[in-house]
């Protein structure tokens, strides 16, 4: 299974000028890797402009473009994150679509990060993300700040998933927990994390980049700098068999001891 990670900067509070370089992106990599899935960051079309997502959050026009976008190209497209107005209010939702362009989930962040003052823009959204196939795998999806709450990914991990896929807009100076958590969520549940950040700056942050793969033995299968580019890594989703056969950790639970 070939993924590409799209480590993109973002023009604050330009979705068209966002939207291109996504189009641009899925372009190149698709001429140049044909991968099975394609993996975009948090919150590309506005960035963190959140005093005016009235005027520049998405009104429902992104989702149907992905979708046309992923079946285009016959590739799944975990189309990371977009600010999006709905009915009663702005959302931070991730939206994944298959290769025949149906959508096979739609994920509002749930924990909103207040050092960037989303919880004064953002409605929460209100429960996990459904898992999703890619083949005959199963995965999981969340958004940025989410990877703090190990209780997310355990629940995922329960309910069957073997892959995870993070977008995230993840400052300086915090590069270290980013690595360290993507590395504890794939080795304490035994799947393969996929987190995909972007780079450049806006007005109050710099964005540190290093998109990784790691698989569940906590190998970092690629992991880039923090420069604009695309990274693609052959993952093997049955590794998380051998790895969760090898150490039974779901087997050994014990839930009573964890009330
Ligand atoms: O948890 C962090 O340090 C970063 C989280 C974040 O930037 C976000 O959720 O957008």
């Amino acid at each position: 299974m070939k993924i590409s990670l799209v480590q993109m900067d973002i023009v604050l509070g330009r979705p068209e000028e966002n939207q291109n370089r996504v189009a641009d992106h899925l372009d190149c990599t698709m001429a140049q890797e044909s991968p099975d899935i394609v993996v975009l960051p948090e919150m590309w079309n506005t960035g963190y402009d959140l005093s005016r997502l009235e005027e520049i959050a998405d009104r429902g026009k992104l989702p149907a473009w992905l979708a046309e976008l992923a079946e285009k190209y016959r590739v799944t497209l975990v189309a990371g994150s977009i600010a999006e107005k709905r009915d009663d209010g702005f959302y931070n939702t991730s939206y994944v679509f298959s290769p025949e362009g149906k959508e096979l989930s739609a994920y509002s962040k749930v924990h909103l990060f207040r050092l960037m003052e989303e919880e004064k823009y953002l409605q929460p959204g209100k429960r996990r993300a459904p898992l999703f196939s890619v083949g005959s795998a199963q995965a999981g999806s969340m958004i940025c700040y989410d990877l703090r709450f190990p209780e997310l990914t355990r629940a995922m991990a329960l309910e069957g998933a073997q892959l995870l896929f993070v977008p995230a807009e993840w400052p300086h100076p915090r590069l270290n927990h980013w690595r360290l958590l993507n590395q504890a969520r794939a080795v304490e549940n035994q799947m393969i994390v996929i987190a995909v950040n972007r780079v450049g700056s806006d007005k109050n942050n710099t964005f540190c980049g290093h998109s990784m793969v790691v698989d569940p033995w906590g190998e970092i299968l690629g992991e880039t700098g923090e420069e604009e580019t695309v990274l693609t890594v052959e993952v093997d989703p049955e590794e998380v068999d051998r790895v969760r056969n090898k150490i039974p950790v779901f087997e050994d639970r014990v839930p009573s001891c964890y009330r």
